[in-house]
């Protein structure tokens, strides 16, 4: 299995952020994070990512349990986990070929990882990892000359050239445009797919994720709701999942497809 949560819970204070979540993505499975807001997307991305550790039961990754491993070898297999943060963390001085390469920062030894940021040695494969999200313009320019949905976009090409053997995204698209966000997810997908890896990605856009991921894994109030192939989640589940939330009812009436808009 790429990731095992086994009755994980996770709490802050008093509250109980994530309640007993139980669920596995195989080798190679894609899955998209759906619910409300505050339901606890985020929060099971962090515990996946080893951002958080489970308050109450138990994370494997990679087939590890990453909260017995040593500094060194739980950084190791951080090293192999490839995450797309919904504001990626870009120093405002770094230009957009050394954020890049910083994907592979922990797959080398220190000195050598230092050196290939200061001087990445496959400008031209970045630059290529930039041009699936639209960006090999950008090569050079500093990150804080980026909008937004560039800056995410510079996070999933980061995340495209680590090429981690699982990767989890926490609403990766949610400042692009409806062409971007769809060309990105997919974009994330078939990378995926082509190497074998596990994608989970959150999303807010219900029709995102059931337009490109097999299937739906459903969170509110920090439960899961529903966990099932895209083809059974229907309308009358998602109205359940988002009651009370005016705005998701919107896109329970046309069918995925007539909402990814080609580009004009
Ligand atoms: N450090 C924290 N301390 C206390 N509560 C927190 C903390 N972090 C998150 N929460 C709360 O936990 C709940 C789940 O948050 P989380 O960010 O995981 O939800 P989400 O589904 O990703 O939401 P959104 O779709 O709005 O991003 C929210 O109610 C949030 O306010």
């Amino acid at each position: 299995m790429s990731l095992t949560l086994a009755a994980a819970s996770l709490t802050r204070g008093k509250r109980r952020l994530l309640d007993r979540i139980s669920l596995t993505l195989a080798q190679g499975e894609q899955a998209a994070l759906i619910g409300p807001s505050g339901a606890g997307k985020s929060s099971l991305i962090s515990l996946a990512a080893t951002l958080a550790a489970p308050s109450n039961g138990y994370v494997s990754l990679l087939g590890e349990d990453p909260w017995r491993l040593g500094a060194r070898a739980r950084r190791a297999l951080r090293a192999r986990i490839a995450c797309v943060w919904q504001t990626p963390p870009l120093p405002a001085r770094q230009r957009v070929i050394h954020a890049v390469a910083a994907g592979r920062l922990g797959q080398s030894g220190t000195l050598a990882a230092l050196a290939r940021l200061v001087l990445p040695r496959d400008g031209a494969a970045i630059e290529q990892t930039l041009a699936r999200v639209e960006l090999a313009h950008k090569l050079w320019v500093r990150s804080d000359t980026l909008s937004g949905g560039e800056r995410q976009r510079v996070g999933v090409a980061r995340a495209l050239y680590q090429a981690g053997e699982l990767v989890l995204a926490d609403e990766p698209v949610s400042a692009l445009d409806p062409y971007l966000a769809a060309q990105t997810v997919r974009v994330l997908c078939e990378d995926a797919r082509a190497r074998g890896a596990s994608l989970l990605m959150s999303l807010h856009s219900v029709e995102l994720a059931l337009a490109h991921f097999p299937r739906i894994i459903a969170l509110r109030d920090g439960r899961v709701a529903f966990d099932l192939p895209s083809a059974e989640v229907d309308a009358a589940r998602l109205a359940a999942l988002y009651e009370g939330e005016q705005t998701a009812a919107a896109p329970l009436a046309s069918p995925p497809a007539t909402l990814l808009p080609a580009r004009c």
